[in-house]
């Protein structure tokens, strides 16, 4: 039985049961649920504090979790990176008072609030820079104006909370984030099964199946434009100088390549979804 950790509360909490829920996972109905057997897919479900789900992975008490790659570093915890997810996107960045701070430099010596001082301590040591951090629990963005720091270093989405605060990002990209899987050291049986449900999530997100037909001897200039993931499937039509083909393309260059083969010649253009997929 495979030992999942997934975020309870949160930024990743909603994103990360739909996901699973699509690969064909049970989902907690009480969102006050801490824990569901799911027996018919041989896994066990634990929702946590995202914060807290790479301490557990990286001890061994569970198997595999769903958490930020900010959340993992700061952790400071032996749990591995196994994949990216897609969704949970962030920028982890320095931000201080308007022309106060325009490099890294700039800060040593000085004061930052940050809720992630594992991570944050972490880059600063790597550049030789020396500052006192204030570990805070959230709100960072708040402690300049009250005096407690004089920079922060906090995820960034949008930008508005920093906008709000009267505060400026400066110095380098701390630590571009994004929703992981992770995985204890020593890999567990289960853990490809649910790997391959996830990566077939991501595919049936990224992909459409594109169905058409075209004068059969501008196959080859048709594959130039749309090639598939290994090669488009042709099927005969009763009219024998025309091929009906079926291809997946990337869903954002869906209306591109649709003109691009309607202008070559192909006709009945027609995209659908997918819903599950194991490449
Ligand atoms: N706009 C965002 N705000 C906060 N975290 C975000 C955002 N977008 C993505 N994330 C990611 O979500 C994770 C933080 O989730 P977490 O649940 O701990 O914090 P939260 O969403 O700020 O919730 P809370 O502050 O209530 O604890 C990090 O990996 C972070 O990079
Ligand atoms: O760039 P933005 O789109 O404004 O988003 C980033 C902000 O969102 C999060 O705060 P959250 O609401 O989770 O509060 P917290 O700081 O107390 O965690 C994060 O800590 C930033 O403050
Ligand atoms: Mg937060």
């Amino acid at each position: 039985m495979l030992r999942i950790a997934v975020p309870n509360k949160g930024s990743l909490a909603e994103t990360a049961a739909q996901m699973l829920s699509e690969a064909g996972y049970a989902g907690r109905r009480d969102p006050k649920e801490l824990h569901l057997l799911d027996a018919p897919n041989g896994v066990e479900f634990f929702f946590l504090r995202p914060r807290d789900i790479a301490t557990y992975v990286g001890s061994g008490a569970l198997d595999v979790g769903v958490t930020g790659r900010d959340l993992l570093l700061d952790s400071g915890s032996d749990a591995c990176e196994i994949e990216s997810l897609g969704f949970g996107d962030s920028t982890f960045r320095f931000a201080g008072p308007t022309g106060r701070f325009s490099n890294l430099a700039d800060l040593a010596g000085h004061r930052v609030a940050t809720s992630y001082p594992g991570l944050v301590g972490a880059f600063l040591a790597g550049h030789d820079v020396d500052v006192t951090l204030v570990p805070l629990d959230g709100a960072v963005e708040s402690a300049v104006q009250l005096g407690v720091a004089d920079a922060v270093a906090d995820v960034v989405s949008t930008g508005t909370t920093l906008r709000k605060a009267g505060l400026d990002i400066f110095g380098p990209v701390i630590l571009e984030s994004t929703a992981v899987l992770i995985g204890s050291p020593q890999e567990k049986p289960g853990l490809e099964t649910l790997r391959r449900r996830l990566q077939g999530v991501l595919v049936a997100r990224r992909f459409v199946l594109m169905d058409y037909d075209l004068p059969a001897e501008l196959l080859d200039q048709a594959t130039d434009i749309a090639g598939g993931i290994e090669s488009p499937t042709v099927s005969p039509l009763r009219d024998k100088d025309w091929v009906a083909v079926r291809v997946m393309v990337p869903r954002e260059r869906t209306n591109q390549i649709m003109d691009s083969l309607y202008e070559l010649g192909a006709r009945a253009i027609l995209v659908s979804a997918i819903h599950a997929a194991r490449l």
